[in-house]
């Protein structure tokens, strides 16, 4: 495919997808990646030259990526003349089906729509998957961060975060005011002169389809329990409906039988014969809960707002957003990225932690099956951190550790693989 502004590698070929959805890695695939605004131009190459190092020591030669810069935000915007989401950056995102991408600004209260939410949306990248676990050394605000190891599975396309809303005053808002007044019968609405409306859709599909992942999840790698994280107490038909929908699936997917009468659920893992309980936790309390009792949460299922509050607050139980993954999956399409964003007042300062965009990188090796170099920088991490080599974030919190730049910390790691 011919493209304005991606220049495809001359080297490398592309990762397709099977009809069972495995892939075929060829030994030199091209990916995709995006910088991203603000740390992105700190961290991305620094990811980068992480990766290479990774994969050259595990295969020798034998395997070697081809990276292939695709442009979103305001790299795009320069080259493209003012287009900040270029339709060729998702054309080559979905023939080459694996990527990475740095983080997007989004500007508040007004201004463009989050290009990262265009991005899950476009590509119908309905699962967001963040784990976070805890390395030893890294300092955390709890006594005991070991306890705190949980996989977040973040619905992606729907609720409020689908950003289906309109501004105040705007005919738009009235007449969608009016609309519920006059037709709907509603009454509730308190000030209903200059109000802004948001809408929060969630569908039986959209939630079937996270919850299948997420127990399909729970099951290939033995855990013992998947707990549906809502707020359905107060939005019945949206959140409550979620947790119902999730339990549906369980029985009627999954085998589930009733614990005690219900709702807990539990099934069987066909792989090892375990029992897997499905339980589900208010969310304002799955927020003490994961403080208090994180031991008792393995893999979170959830709808998208909740998981995006979740993620941060349960990456500062372990450490800090510097070292917190992701991977925003569709069942043919995975574009990995950090949870954290564009940290503007350190851009360009070789300052950030790479951590959070290298472990999503270090997923994307799994993903691929090229676990021998996933595992290097799961080494090399752990070296630099128990050396005390670290970033200001980490430094700041740690006695007797050396302050590393972006760039050294990534050496560290290099120099650390085992
Ligand atoms: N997926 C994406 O691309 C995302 C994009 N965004 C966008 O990013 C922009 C900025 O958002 P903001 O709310 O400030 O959140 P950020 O995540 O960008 O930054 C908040 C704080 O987190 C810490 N932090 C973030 N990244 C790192 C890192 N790599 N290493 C160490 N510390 C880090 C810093 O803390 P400290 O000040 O203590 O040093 C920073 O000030 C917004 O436009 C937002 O929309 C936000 C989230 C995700
Ligand atoms: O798109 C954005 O600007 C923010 C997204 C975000 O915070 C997230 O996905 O975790
Ligand atoms: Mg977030």
């Amino acid at each position: 495919m011919g493209y304005q502004h991606i220049k495809v590698p001359t080297a490398g070929e592309k990762i397709t997808v099977n009809a069972d959805l495995s892939l075929n890695v060829p030994d030199r695939p091209i990916i995709p990646f995006i910088e991203g605004d603000g740390i992105g131009v700190d961290i991305t190459p620094v990811m980068i030259n992480v990766v290479d190092a990774a994969v050259e020591k595990a295969y020798s030669g034998a395997k070697k990526i081809s990276w292939m810069e695709i442009y979103t935000g305001e790299k795009a915007a320069e080259l493209y003349e003012g287009d900040w989401f270029p339709a060729e950056t998702l054309d080559a995102i979905k023939d080459y089906v694996v990527g990475i991408k740095g983080p997007l600004t989004t500007p508040v209260g007004g201004g463009f729509r989050s290009l990262n939410v265009a991005l899950r949306q476009e590509l119908d990248l309905y699962v967001c998957q963040r784990p976070v676990r805890w390395f030893e050394g890294v300092p955390s605000p709890v006594k005991e961060p070991g306890k705190t190891n949980m996989v977040i599975f973040r619905e992606n396309s729907e609720d409020i975060y689908a950003g289906i809303e309109w501004k105040a005053g705007t005919p738009e808002a009235d007449k969608i005011i009016d609309f519920f007044q006059e037709e709907m019968g509603v009454t509730k609405i308190r000030f209903p002169q200059e109000c802004g409306i948001g809408v929060k859709p969630v569908s039986k599909e959209g939630t079937q389809r996270l919850v299948r992942k997420a127990i399909q999840y729970t099951i290939d790698q033995d855990l013992p329990s998947l707990t549906i994280v809502h707020k359905g107490n107060i939005m019945k038909f949206t959140e409550g409906a979620f947790k119902t929908w999730a339990y549906e699936l369980a029985m009627e997917e999954f085998g589930g039988e009733l614990l005690d009468g219900g709702p807990w659920v539990s099934i069987k893992n066909p792989n090892t014969g375990k029992d897997i309980v499905i339980k589900d936790v208010i969310a304002d309390a799955m927020l003490q809960q994961v403080l208090l009792r994180p031991d008792e949460y393995s893999v979170i299922a959830t709808l998208n707002l909740n998981g995006d509050y979740l993620s941060d607050a349960l990456a500062a139980q372990v450490g800090g957003i510097g070292i917190a993954p992701g991977a925003n999956l569709s069942d043919n399409i995975a574009l990995f990225e950090a949870t954290h964003g564009t940290a503007p007042k350190y851009t360009g300062q070789d300052k950030v932690n790479p951590g959070s965009l290298i472990l999503s990188a270090e997923m994307m090796l799994r993903h691929m099956g090229w676990n021998e170099a996933a595992d290097l920088i799961i080494d090399g991490m752990n070296g630099a951190i128990q050396a005390k080599t670290v970033t200001y974030d980490f430094e700041r919190l740690m006695e007797g550790a050396t302050l590393l730049k972006c760039s050294e910390f990534g050496d560290a790691i290099v120099k650390h693989m085992a």
